[in-house]
């Protein structure tokens, strides 16, 4: 059985068990998902949520198409996970993470031969390498942040990701995480990170667990931390990146990098090179989720608002190159200009 910290496969039954993030931190409790479908619902009403978590999600949505596929022809299967990839990329449109592993799952069956369980091993295997690989990557840019880390870190974190944002050590959480683990004397300022509250509720969560001393902030209360206190960086992860930079991630984040640029605190931004895209230029390219109304007009199934009230709810922003310090990655640090830096790390020489 490959069991992470947001996911596991059963290789009893060829299922995914899937932490449901829904319910955290008060309830511990679990979907299986049996095929694509419940895959792609669970990536879209955010059972699982964060970049690199839902692209290997997808990874292992792909091989219970094959599973439940019980044609004994070949070509019958490819077009079930073909049909299914177009069913998973459909769930969430902003985090690229989600279209890589789909396409490298496919990329990685259109050379492949053999019958259908061969192809059925393929499959999943490939989608168990995701998952492994995603823990490692995640450590290494945790220690590729720690060069440019002072030894006493006051941070601020926006939304969540950390082991539950991916298949598990974390992203901008894995580098305090990291810090915290080499001596660094770390404290973290949490912005709750309205509306599902993936701060107050997640990485809250995470950094109680990891033993690293934090308080949560209302988001709108970045700017007067930076003001009352000294914040040595501000970390965040990220969706997906342009090629020039530009940086979509959780709602929130192009104010809190505009209160760091006006303070002089640095921003960081943390992520895989799954989630750098250099087919687009720039962040006006990247589409950007709108979600239910209910995420803000309700707080626990509690209305909030007056009936009827209207919203603007899109799930991600897109902080400009110019706002960002640097890029953290797995194989290396990104300085501007952006343009040549991250191609470096997306195609290591
Ligand atoms: C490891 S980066 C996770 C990234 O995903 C989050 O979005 P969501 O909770 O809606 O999936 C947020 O943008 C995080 O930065």
């Amino acid at each position: 059985m490959s069991s992470y910290r947001t996911l596991q496969w059963d290789d009893r039954t060829n299922t995914l068990v899937l932490l449901d993030q829904r319910f955290l931190p008060h309830r511990i409790q679990f979907v299986t998902c049996g095929d694509e479908q419940q895959t792609a619902e669970a990536i879209r009403n955010m059972t699982i949520r964060g970049a690199p978590a839902i692209g290997a999600a997808a990874a292992f949505g792909l091989a219970l198409a094959a599973f439940r596929c019980t044609s004994s022809n070949p070509q019958e299967i490819r077009e079930r996970i073909e049909n299914a990839a177009r069913q998973l990329a459909s769930a969430r449109p902003t985090a690229v993470n989600l279209q890589w592993a789909l396409t490298r799952v496919l990329n990685k069956l259109a050379t492949a031969e053999g019958n259908p369980e061969d192809l059925r091993k393929l499959i999943l295997e490939e989608a168990i390498q995701i998952a492994e690989e995603d823990v490692q990557i995640n450590k290494k840019i945790g220690l590729n942040a720690l060069q440019i880390l002072p030894e006493e870190i006051n941070f601020i974190h926006h939304c969540n990701t950390g082991a539950l944002a991916t298949v598990d050590y974390g992203t901008a959480l894995g580098i305090i995480r990291t810090a915290h683990e080499h001596g660094r004397k770390v404290f973290v300022f949490v912005d709750e990170t309205r509306p599902r509250l993936q701060g107050a509720k997640l990485t809250a969560w995470e950094l109680q667990q990891l033993g690293i001393p934090f308080k949560v902030i209302v988001d709108g209360a970045s700017g007067f931390v930076m003001k009352r206190f000294r914040i040595d960086a501000v970390v965040v992860g990220c969706d997906r990146v342009a090629a020039n930079g530009d940086t979509a991630n959780k709602i929130g984040t192009y104010n809190l990098a505009l209160a760091a640029k006006a303070h002089g605190v640095p921003f960081y931004v943390a992520c895989p090179t799954s989630t750098i895209d250099l087919r687009i230029t720039s962040g006006d390219q990247i589409p950007i989720e709108e979600r239910e109304a209910e995420e803000i007009t309700h707080l626990e199934g509690t209305p909030i608002c007056p009936q009827g009230t209207a919203v603007f709810n899109p799930a991600f922003d897109v902080t400009p190159a110019e706002l960002i310090t640097a890029i953290i990655t797995e194989n290396g640090v990104c300085y501007p200009p952006f343009i040549h830096s991250l191609s470096g790390v997306v195609h290591p020489a």
